[in-house]
Parts: C-alpha cells; sequence; structure tokens
C-alpha cells in the first residue's frame, strides 16, 4: 500500500470490514454518553433526504428514545432547510418519516441567503456573487439555523462528515463542516448504506445519490460528477484496497490541498503547513 494511503487511513479511522449492528450500537452509546457528558439536552441536525443525515438522524432518534426510556429527558429537533423549493423534497420528506424524530422543523433558507446576496452587491457597487461561492454560503446559513435552534434549547449541533467526505475536504467549512458531535466518523460511504440498510432504510433511501445540491444553476448534481471519483474509488481507498495511480493521486491531491479544513485555524504555533 502507498505510505500516504496507510497514513490517510489511519486519520479516516475507516476499517476494512464493519460489522453493522455493533457500529449501531457504539454510535448511539456514543451520542448518549457525550451528551450526558457535556450536560446538554440533545441533539439538532438538518435532513436533506441524503443518506448521510438520514443516518445520522435516525442515530440521534434512537439515542434520545434510549435516554428518555432510561429517565432522562432528551429532545433531537430534525430540521428541513430548503432553499426556497427543494427538487426532491419527497425524498426529504420519507428520510423523516424513516427518522421519525421527536421534534421536526423548516427554516426555510430563502430568505436569509438572497438577503445577504443583495447586501453583498449593495456593499461592493454591484458585485455578483459566484454561484459556487453563494453555494458555500447556503452551507453556512444552513449551520447558523442549525446553531440558533441549538443555543435556543441547549442542544449539540450533530456533523455528518465522515472518512469518504473529510478525505477530500468535501464540505463547507464553518458549514455543514461546523459542528458538534460527529457520530458518522470512522466511516465510509458504503458502510454508511450498509447501517442505513441494517436499520430497515428503504431501497430508495439507501441508494440515494449523493448531491452538495447547493447550485442554482445545477440543481442535485451528484458529487461524483463535481468530484471527479466516484465514492466506490474512495472506498476503495480507505479499505485500503488497491486503485489505479491516477485515482490514488486524485484523492490524495484533495487531501493535502484540504488539511486547513480539518483542523483549527492555522497559528503561529503550527507548523503542519510548512
Ligand atoms: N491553505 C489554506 N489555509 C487556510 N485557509 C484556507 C486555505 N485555502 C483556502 N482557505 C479558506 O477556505 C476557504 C475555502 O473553503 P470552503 O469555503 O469550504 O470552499 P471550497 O472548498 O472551495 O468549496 C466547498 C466544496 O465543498 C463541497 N461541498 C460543500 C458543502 C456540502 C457538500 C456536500 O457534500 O454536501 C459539499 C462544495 O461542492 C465545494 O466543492 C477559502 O475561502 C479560505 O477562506
Ligand atoms: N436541503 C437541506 N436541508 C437540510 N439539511 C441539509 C440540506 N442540505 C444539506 N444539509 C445538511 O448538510 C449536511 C451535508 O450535506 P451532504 O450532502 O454531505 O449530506 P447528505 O445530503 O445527508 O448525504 P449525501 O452526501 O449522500 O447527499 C447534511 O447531512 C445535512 O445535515
Ligand atoms: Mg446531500
Amino acid at each position: 500500500m502507498r505510505e500516504l494511503q496507510a497514513q490517510i487511513i489511519a486519520e479516516m479511522g475507516v476499517q476494512p470490514s464493519i460489522d453493522p449492528a455493533a457500529e449501531i450500537r457504539r454510535r448511539v452509546d456514543f451520542l448518549k454518553e457525550y451528551m450526558l457528558a457535556s450536560r446538554t439536552a440533545g441533539f439538532v441536525l438538518g435532513i436533506s433526504g441524503g443518506v448521510d443525515s438520514t443516518l445520522a438522524g435516525r442515530l440521534a432518534q434512537l439515542a434520545v428514545e434510549e435516554l428518555d426510556a432510561e429517565g432522562t429527558d432528551a429532545n433531537f429537533i430534525a430540521l428541513r432547510l430548503p432553499y426556497r423549493v427543494q427538487h426532491d423534497e419527497d425524498d426529504a420528506q420519507a428520510a423523516l418519516d424513516f427518522i421519525r424524530p421527536k421534534t421536526s422543523w423548516v427554516y426555510n433558507i430563502g430568505e436569509a441567503v438572497d438577503g445577504f446576496e443583495k447586501e453583498y452587491a449593495a456593499m461592493s457597487g454591484g458585485e455578483t456573487i459566484s454561484d459556487f461561492n453563494k453555494g458555500n454560503i447556503k452551507a453556512r446559513v444552513r449551520m447558523t439555523a442549525q446553531y440558533a435552534v441549538g443555543g435556543q434549547h441547549n442542544l449539540l449541533v450533530i456533523g455528518t462528515d465522515h472518512g469518504a467526505e473529510s478525505v477530500t475536504g468535501f464540505f463547507t467549512k464553518y458549514g455543514d463542516g461546523g459542528a458538534d458531535i460527529l457520530p458518522l466518523f470512522g466511516l465510509n460511504k458504503r458502510q454508511v448504506r450498509q447501517l442505513l440498510s441494517a436499520l430497515g432504510a428503504s431501497d430508495a433511501l439507501v441508494g440515494k445519490v449523493p448531491t452538495a445540491d447547493l447550485l442554482d444553476g445545477v440543481p442535485g448534481q451528484t458529487d461524483e460528477t463535481e468530484l471527479g471519483i466516484t465514492y466506490d474509488q474512495i472506498d476503495d481507498y480507505l479499505e485500503g484496497r488497491g486503485v489505479s495511480g491516477e485515482t490514488a493521486e486524485k484523492i490524495e491531491k484533495r487531501y493535502l490541498a484540504t488539511r486547513h479544513k480539518r483542523t483549527t485555524p492555522v497559528s503561529i504555533l503550527d507548523s503542519w503547513w510548512k
């Protein structure tokens, strides 16, 4: 195996094979134990209809149900965070039906994002924010909405980052990358699907094609199209399997370019970037 591949696998904590039932138990326990240790009242998470938030949402709901049964009041607020009308709203509703969250709210980010864009144009004498940059603003407004709910109700913000996203830095810094607790870390994408399947999610939810869905111009653009790498390739790489040199180089190039996203802001005491 390539030396950098071994180092990346260790950092991402991905195992070549997993026992889905044991992973579900371990992650529900982690949510419960951390909630108790942090003296918070539960969790908040945006539900998009994608596999990551469907799994993290169901784990959070199981954690609060167990805590309630054990005599500790806990809450889970699932947030729909559409930008205006989401093109695959039906899938998001199917995800909520599967998660069965204790509380479910909708915060439409349309007004906040468009208001931001308008004020930006006024400030800059008419500069237009690119669709790509606006996509990152959408992700950061979603983060702000989750922290607003968390701040009001003493809840931890769940993040859905895991090995297959972290390795390529395929998230918005302080957007979906901004969270308090990461119950999916250590998994790759196919393992996320394995856990969802073990929890009884429908084939449609388990097989949902990953999309960041951040662009006005290309609704539902697939992650694989933007990345130019497939999740199967990323998953194979993270399981220590052989992938072509070209694929390994693409993954490693993204990994090295996005190190700043996987750490705290660089300070004069850091040397990792040298
Ligand atoms: N070397 C460096 N050291 C320290 N900071 C550095 C830096 N280079 C850039 N930066 C900072 O980082 C910023 C760029 O990072 P960032 O704002 O994240 O922006 P960026 O990485 O350019 O874009 C985010 C990517 O993540 C994808 N994404 C986002 C959200 C969700 C999902 C999903 O899968 O659902 C995917 C999105 O499609 C896009 O490809 C720069 O504007 C700068 O502030
Ligand atoms: N439209 C949305 N409504 C609510 N939350 C969202 C929305 N879009 C993104 N999010 C939040 O941002 C996180 C990151 O998005 P990401 O696309 O990586 O995950 P996903 O949609 O759950 O799964 P997938 O990666 O398979 O599409 C989501 O897990 C979710 O918590
Ligand atoms: Mg998505």
